[in-house]
């Protein structure tokens, strides 16, 4: 075991996931992740490529288990075989339109799943957990920027961003009920980029539903053009604006939780906003990923995705205060290193 003990990360093998993993690596912790391959690739079941290349990336081994977090049993094994000191929860379903196709999918998945999680943590006295939330707590923003005491809940307008307000409310519960539980919720705001030697990225299946993703397979030719969803919002150019934030700032942002959680007066449940506080504009993303990758970026202005919000940036300053974290990565570096990814994996993780 490391010098800063073993963390258990469920949905390891995902985007989010296997970027934290990599920084818990090099931060001298070790790693159990645990994934149902539901939206990672692996090659007839072996160890998913993700994590493959993320060991090839740190020079160390992960502890893999092909297991869903709502198998109690498989789950209770892996605790009692381990010495395990923090969860940090990534396991989930994250397509917004999915989610209203199929609501009890995702509160199956989403709500039973973490609940399950939760209750096997505390059997087994394992009370520690970072959670992967969502500015879509704040549903359409009351004011902006969006600080941590906006209200959550209100206006979540689906099932995927309900599902994140749900499990943070069972949290504060189980916090309330039981004094010895650390929990921080971090609100991720839009996440981007990949690792920056290109060896790890997103790598969404089928048609990307984000917009980074659709601009980066236009560039490399997987997709003829972009349609920007609206260019009449009251915004600077007319199009939607978001916090655009590193994938790499934001891994460093799970150690950062998981430090916070170790200081002695730390207790029960916090939040966290993880966002830069800048907002960029669809058509300044796409500038700047012309900029980044040489290539002219193809689109057609459409009519308004239903959901969306004009505009969306966070107030990062209470991280910065209590975490002493900070995004230190701009725009150009977030599509330097997509596109670095994409040119160097253009079909994502499944070589074909
Ligand atoms: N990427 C974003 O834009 C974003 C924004 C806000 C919040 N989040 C949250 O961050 C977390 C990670 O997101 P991501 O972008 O890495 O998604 P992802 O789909 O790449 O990763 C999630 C991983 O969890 C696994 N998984 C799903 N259900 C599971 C289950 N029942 N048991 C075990 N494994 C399961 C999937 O196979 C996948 O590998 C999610 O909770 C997501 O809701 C993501
Ligand atoms: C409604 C919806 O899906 N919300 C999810 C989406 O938020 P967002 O809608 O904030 O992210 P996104 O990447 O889907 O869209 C960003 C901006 O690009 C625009 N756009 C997007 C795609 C495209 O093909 N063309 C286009 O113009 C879109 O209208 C928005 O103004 O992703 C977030 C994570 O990053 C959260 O998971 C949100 O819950």
């Amino acid at each position: 075991m490391k010098p800063n003990g073993t963390v258990l990360v469920t949905g390891g093998a995902g985007y989010v996931g296997s970027h934290t993993v990599v920084e818990l690596l090099n931060s001298n912790y070790s790693v159990i992740a645990i994934d149902n391959l539901v939206n990672c690739y692996a090659h007839k079941k072996e160890k998913p490529e993700s994590l493959k290349r993320v060991e090839q990336l740190t020079g160390q081994t992960i502890v893999f288990y092909d297991v869903d977090i709502r198998n109690r049993q498989a789950l209770d094994k892996i605790f009692k075989s381990h010495k395990i000191d923090s969860v940090i929860h990534f396991a989930a379903l994250k397509a917004v339109g999915e989610s209203v196709k199929t609501p009890l999918t995702y509160y199956q998945n989403n709500i039973a799943g973490s609940s399950t999680l939760f209750e096997v943590m505390q059997a087994n006295g394992v009370k520690n957990v970072v959670f992967s939330s969502s500015a879509t707590v704040y549903g359409t923003p009351q004011f902006l920027p969006m600080t941590e005491d906006h209200p959550t809940g209100q206006n979540c307008t689906n099932p995927y961003g309900k599902t994140k307000y749900f499990v943070e409310e069972i949290l504060k519960d189980v916090c309330i009920a039981d004094p010895d539980w650390k929990v921080i919720s971090l609100r991720y705001f839009n996440p981007v980029g990949a690792h920056e030697s290109g060896h790890i990225g997103e790598d969404p299946s089928g048609v990307p539903n984000n917009l980074m993703p659709y601009i980066s397979q236009v560039a490399i030719g997987r997709r003829e053009k972009l349609y920007v969803f609206g260019d009449d919002y009251p915004t600077k150019d007319g199009t939607g604006v978001r916090d655009y934030i590193h994938i790499t700032d934001l891994a460093i942002g799970h150690l950062k939780a998981l430090q916070k959680m170790s200081e002695p007066d730390f207790k029960g449940w916090k939040t966290y906003n993880l966002g830069t506080g800048q907002g960029y504009s669809v058509l300044e993303l796409i500038e700047a990923f012309s900029k980044a990758s040489g290539k002219k970026i193809n689109y057609a202005i459409v009519h308004r995705r239903e959901g969306d919000v004009a505009t969306s940036y966070a107030d990062p300053s209470l991280a910065r205060k209590e975490l002493h974290w900070q995004a230190t990565k701009g725009i150009d570096e977030m599509c330097r290193d997509t596109w670095k990814w994409q040119k160097q994996n253009p079909n994502g993780f499944k070589k074909e």
